[in-house]
């Protein structure tokens, strides 16, 4: 199972993704520059977390416009698996691959801790792995977490289960509309997600629950349905 992982100037959590992806899949990812203009065949691309561009304007807002991300949603668009992980999920977002945006916690204070999530829809490209309405852990670290989208948007993405992980057990950290902490795309091959599941993949990080993500993206899961 081959992946990338798309670099930026300002992510700070490269390093922990290419060392999860590389653990998980039993080989490292590529690196791709965010002035490269393609990415080579592989079964899923990565947009990891934090600080592209150093949050100027808005989280991610400058990350999405940069020539790699046209070949990203290039990408998208021909059904590979592509998943944003917190400054990651705020570049999709910029970018249009994916409904919505996150916008600034409610307690207006970056907040780094662990929260518990609900696995929404279990039957996702990324979500397989485990059971429905599983609660797990995961590490959150941001300052804009706070999921939004307008009243017929999210009528539409939760009426077609695109919610893939909510804030469970009064943890959610930011304020995020109906407890959402990731979303999957209308065609359910891209993943936007606040929480970082690359800490949280082996017995040294404390627990491994964060390994269901990659495993089921990347076809690894026992009753995956990703070929
Ligand atoms: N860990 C991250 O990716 C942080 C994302 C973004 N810079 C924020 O603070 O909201």
């Amino acid at each position: 199972m081959k992946s990338a992982v798309v670099l930026l100037p300002g992510l700070n959590r490269d390093r922990d993704m290419i060392a999860a992806l590389t653990k998980i899949s039993g080989s490292a990812p590529v690196t791709v520059w965010q002035t490269d203009t393609e990415i080579p065949d592989v079964d899923l691309i990565v947009v990891p977390g934090g600080f592209s561009f150093g949050d100027y304007l808005r989280c991610g807002a400058i990350a999405a416009r940069s020539p790699i991300m046209r070949a990203v949603a290039e990408k998208a668009k021909k059904g590979v698996a592509v998943l944003g992980v917190c400054n990651g999920f705020q570049i999709l977002c910029e970018a249009g691959l994916l409904p919505g945006a996150l916008m600034r916690n409610t307690s207006l204070k970056f907040v780094c801790r662990e929260v518990k999530l609900q696995v929404a829809n279990a039957s996702t490209r990324f979500t397989n792995a485990y059971t429905q309405g599983q609660i797990i852990r995961c590490p959150v670290a941001h300052h804009d977490g706070n999921y939004f989208a307008d009243p017929e948007t999210l009528a539409r993405i939760e009426g077609e289960g695109h919610v893939a992980f909510r804030y469970a057990e009064g943890t959610n950290p930011n304020g995020a509309i109906n407890d959402i902490a990731g979303i999957v795309s209308a065609e359910g091959n891209v993943l936007g997600l606040m929480p970082h599941p690359e800490n949280l993949i082996e017995p040294e990080h404390g627990g491994t629950d964060g390994r269901g993500i990659f495993e089921s993206a990347l076809g690894l899961s026992p009753h995956g349905l990703a070929a």
